[in-house]
């Protein structure tokens, strides 16, 4: 979603020596996506996910990790100059927990700002991540499973990001499907953000949209005020929703109202 919009984007990863791992490969130079550090592997084959999509556009995910989970932090290491050279640093949970850790840990010690995304959400997360990151971004059921908090509405999904704030971590926003999120830092405490309201035709991906654009914001307009980034990521991960597919229903800067685009 960020090399869509048109921000200098990087993967630190592995793949299978196979076609789907091929596929990926190529799939990153077609959208001009570094990956000198996206590394394929004998050892297993490429990680898949089967997506199932209801009637209403709801999505049901079954992942096989397969060489995700070979990720370790020897690659990590590996690809520091890359890490802290860069603006922004995205890490999630399909890959194991200590890499994804290890990576927050070197962007933080190099002030590199990075967004952590639970997902898929695991109980009795290293609550290491809560401070070694600077924003947790979570959708209802992540955020129910890390605070035990029930999310049904706006008032439940706050209730869950202070107790997220209160782990220790700087930013949270608690996403909330088409109710938007719900923002809590020091500064702004359990502020809703609405979202556009869009006929779903396939959600997969939005929450991949939503972060990535928060990062493109943040790599590429870092004077956009957090609230505004937010509300401009909810636009882009709900034009995701209108069509089918994943990657392929992010849409590239030149589909979007410039006005999306500009300070
Ligand atoms: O592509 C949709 C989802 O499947 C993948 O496994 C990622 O979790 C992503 O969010």
């Amino acid at each position: 979603m960020a090399a869509k919009l048109g921000a200098r984007t990087a993967m630190v990863a592995k793949l299978g020596n196979d076609f789907y791992g091929n596929n990926t490969k190529e799939n990153f130079k077609q959208h001009e996506v570094d990956d000198t550090h996206v590394k394929q592997t004998d050892r297993d084959s490429s990680g898949v996910a089967s997506i199932i999509v209801s009637e209403d556009g709801q999505n049901s995910i079954v992942i096989v990790s397969g060489a995700n989970l070979l990720l370790s932090e020897d690659d990590v290491h590996a690809a520091k100059d890359l890490i802290r050279h860069s603006k922004v640093l995205v890490c999630q949970l399909e890959v194991p927990p200590s890499t994804s850790l290890a990576a927050l840990r070197l962007a933080k010690s190099n002030k590199v700002y990075s967004i952590f995304n639970p997902a898929p959400a695991i109980e009795n997360l290293d609550p290491q991540f809560y401070t070694a990151c600077d924003m947790l971004c979570a959708n209802e059921s992540e955020a129910e499973l890390l605070t035990g908090v029930p999310i049904t509405d706006e008032q439940s999904a706050k209730l869950a990001a202070k107790k997220l704030h209160e782990k220790g971590c700087d930013t949270v926003l608690v996403t909330i499907g088409d109710k938007g999120s719900v923002l809590h830092t020091s500064g702004q405490e359990g502020l809703h953000i609405p979202a556009d309201s869009v006929v779903a035709v396939d959600t997969t991906g939005a929450g991949d949209a939503f972060i990535g654009a928060l990062a493109f914001y943040k790599a590429t307009m870092p004077t956009l005020s957090l609230v505004e980034s937010v509300k401009r990521a909810s636009i882009i991960a709900a034009i995701s929703c209108k069509s089918r597919g994943t990657q392929c229903s992010f849409p590239s800067a030149d589909q979007l109202n410039p006005a999306l685009l500009t300070l």
